[in-house]
């Protein structure tokens, strides 16, 4: 048995808004999960995630604005190779590498990047794929999304979060409906981010074994990727963008608190009257009522999540962000909405 020391790269991929933080959050606050570097990679101007991560991941960095499957892939390739210089350097210390994509990203080009670009496969290896699956928004963005199927069928192991939000037979039609598109991969149930013991310990030894076993041991995607590979003369091979034209990243900050029943206000009306247009909505915001404990705020489609109240303020930035992504939504409509419903004036970030 060949044992392969590289370092282990784990993709963790899913669709919009299906609970991709809110599982490293919860994986990264237990020992097990210690010496994880993390890399995230969001899209639009104002990155939040990596902000809520931080506290429990000290390795966190963010890749510069745009999707890591078709724009920053050599961004990606950087931050390791840095990554493991420090490594090596004695710097940091960590035994795996999580790179959170995207909620739109393409996993199979990021995978290809990371079993062909030369400085990158002497380190680390591509330990696997983690797809997370909206139980609530699922059945939709499969419908809709091809990005949603690439990441479905990219999968080691499925999770299905927001199970709480759906009825039992529902749950089953969707778990039916991943098993025809990958058979391949576990599927395993997740609420807020917490997986069943017997699952954690799955998905543990999966990706937590200290090495991997060499060539053998890759799934069939992988295999294909590195066979692809090895017939290729670029690492940086094109894999057309299955970005649909019509999405669209709007960014803002809004420089005075905002009241918390008008935000609300403003936000209910949006997702009841555009919820279909409006893909993902992240904020962090300053509400006057609490100026020092920030709200943090997730939306998808018609559902809003309950925010959570963060116990301080991660930066000193004290402006409300916002991030919408959308299909079709003008940015003009969400600046004019919020000024009409919240009082809000909002200062529009280019993307
Ligand atoms: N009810 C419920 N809500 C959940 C669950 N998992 C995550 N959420 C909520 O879903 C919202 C979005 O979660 P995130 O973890 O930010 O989703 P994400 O996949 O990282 O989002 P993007 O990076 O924008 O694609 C948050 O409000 C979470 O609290 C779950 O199992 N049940």
């Amino acid at each position: 048995m060949i044992l392969d020391t590289r370092t282990p790269v784990i993709l963790l991929t899913g669709f919009l808004g299906s609970g991709k933080t809110t599982l490293l959050k919860n994986l990264m606050a237990r020992a097990q999960w210690q010496h994880t570097a993390v890399i995230i990679n969001e899209l639009g101007e104002t990155g939040l995630d990596h902000l809520l991560v931080k506290h429990v991941a000290p390795e966190v960095r963010l890749l510069q604005s745009g999707c890591v499957c078709c724009s920053v892939r050599d961004d990606l390739t950087q931050t390791l190779a840095e990554l493991g210089t420090l490594a090596e350097s004695g710097a940091v210390r960590f035994d795996r590498v999580i790179v959170e994509t995207t909620g739109l990203a393409d996993p199979m080009p990021v995978m290809h990047t990371l079993v062909t670009d030369p400085a990158t496969v002497r380190r680390f290896r591509l330990g696997g794929v983690v797809t997370v699956v909206d139980a609530h928004n699922g059945f939709n963005a499969l419908d809709q999304h091809e990005e949603a199927r690439r990441q479905v069928a990219s999968a080691d192991t499925v999770l299905l979060s927001k199970t709480d939000l759906v009825q039992a037979s529902a749950l089953e039609r969707l778990t039916q409906r991943l098993s025809r598109m990958n058979a391949s991969a576990s599927q395993h149930r997740v609420q807020h981010g917490a997986l069943h013991s017997d699952h954690l310990l799955q998905l543990q030894t999966r990706f937590l074994a200290p090495f991997g076993k060499g060539p053998g041991t890759s799934t069939g995607l992988l295999r294909v990727a590195s066979t692809h590979a090895s017939k290729s003369s670029s690492a940086f091979t094109r894999f057309p963008s299955p970005h649909v034209g019509d999405i669209q990243t709007h960014c803002f900050t809004v420089d005075e608190p905002l009241e918390a029943e008008r935000f609300e206000h403003w936000l209910a009306l949006l997702t009841a009257m555009r919820g279909e247009k409006l893909l993902r909505f992240k904020g962090l915001i300053h509400i006057a009522e609490h100026p020092s404990q920030p709200l943090v705020v997730h939306a998808a489609q018609h559902l809003i999540h309950p925010p959570d109240r963060l116990a301080a303020w991660p930066d000193e930035d004290r402006r409300s962000r916002l991030v919408f992504i959308t299909q079709g939504m003008p940015k003009e409509l969400i600046e004019s909405t919020l000024l009409k419903y919240a009082g809000a004036c909002a200062t529009a970030l280019s993307v």
